[in-house]
């Protein structure tokens, strides 16, 4: 595999705000990389430094494996949509696109028009931008990111505010770009279930730290079954469960609630063995986890460090 975006050690302070703590990351070949994080977390943050628009405080951006003066060559390899580029709303798809074509100095003409078709606006480019809807204006900011032909893209948020039928046609259409055109993909958003059916790969962002990296396997194991129990003493439970079984995996909530990620085929066995061991089970049940709860399970916990 490859890396095609790499920090070291990224940090990045605003006064006194440290909004990127520390940030060792990275984005391989061939992934669609979701960075998922609240508003806040520092998301924009880390993809401006990535882009050369604002400089890191300390610590090292890396593109292609190259830094430095170097970096500069890389840049052109990748395709930024940080913020929805400012059309012109009455100018039509193709007026917008060759103002800007013009301005990057894109010689190939003939580009505007292949890049209208991948993102499925073709039959709408002589539409003015204005009478666009929210999902065809984000693919029209896709489409100017393509005309440089990059091997990466990098897109901020470009879900946010769609309705149903725009997250559909831009998660197509990332699929397509991935997979037929062979671009790697860095997308954030904070809404994980925007990009759970999307995306390889999971990085959770919380006060500038990455605190969960989850591959696409990872995280369907998360949203597996679980027990989740209400009991009268955790603690008792938590021994009982421990002697039983070696490797059981459970977590301690507060109120005495148990959730146990395996052993899921026991549970009918688990009960016995609490209840028999003196255990009051009040509640007992199965259930698959939420990974929306689950992540903000995650930032929960983060936020008792
Ligand atoms: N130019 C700036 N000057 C001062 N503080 C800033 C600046 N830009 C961002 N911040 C602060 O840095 C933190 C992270 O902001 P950032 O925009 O990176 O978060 P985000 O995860 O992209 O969230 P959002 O989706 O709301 O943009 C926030 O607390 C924000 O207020």
């Amino acid at each position: 595999m490859s890396t095609i975006i790499q920090t070291r050690q990224l940090t990045k302070k605003y006064r006194e705000q440290e909004v990127l703590k520390p940030l060792d990351f990275s984005v391989e070949k061939g992934e669609i990389c979701a960075l998922i994080g609240k508003n806040g977390a520092g998301k924009s943050t880390l993809f401006k430094v990535l882009a050369g628009q604002i400089m890191p405080t300390s610590g090292e951006v890396l593109l292609f494996g190259k830094s430095g003066k170097e970096i500069e060559r890389e840049k052109k390899r990748m395709g930024f949509m940080i913020e929805t580029p400012a059309f012109f709303p009455d100018f039509t798809a193709v007026q917008n696109l060759e103002y800007f074509r013009i301005q990057r100095g894109v010689v190939d003409k003939k580009r505007m028009y292949e890049v209208l078709e991948i993102v499925g606006l073709a039959k709408e480019k002589k539409k003015r931008f204005k009478d666009y809807s929210m999902g065809m204006k984000q693919r029209l900011g896709i489409a100017l990111c393509l005309l440089s032909n990059p091997d990466c893209l990098v897109l901020d948020e470009p879900i946010n505010g769609l309705d149903v039928e725009g997250i559909i046609e831009i998660r197509t259409l990332l699929r397509k770009l991935n997979q037929e055109k062979h671009i790697t993909i860095l997308i954030s958003s904070h809404i994980l279930t925007e990009l759970k059916l999307v995306a390889t790969r999971f990085v959770f962002i919380k006060d500038g730290v990455i605190f969960d990296d989850l591959s696409k396997d990872a995280l369907e194991e998360k949203s597996r079954k679980q027990i989740v129990l209400t009991v009268d003493n955790s603690v008792k439970v938590a021994q009982l469960l421990d002697r039983a079984y070696g490797d059981i995996e459970f977590k301690v909530l507060p109120n005495h609630v148990i959730s146990i990620q395996n052993h899921i085929e026991s549970s009918g066995e688990i009960n016995r063995l609490l209840v028999d061991n003196g255990v009051m089970v009040k509640e007992f049940r199965i259930e698959a986890l939420n990974l929306e709860e689950y992540f903000l399970g995650l930032v929960e916990e983060s936020n008792n460090d």
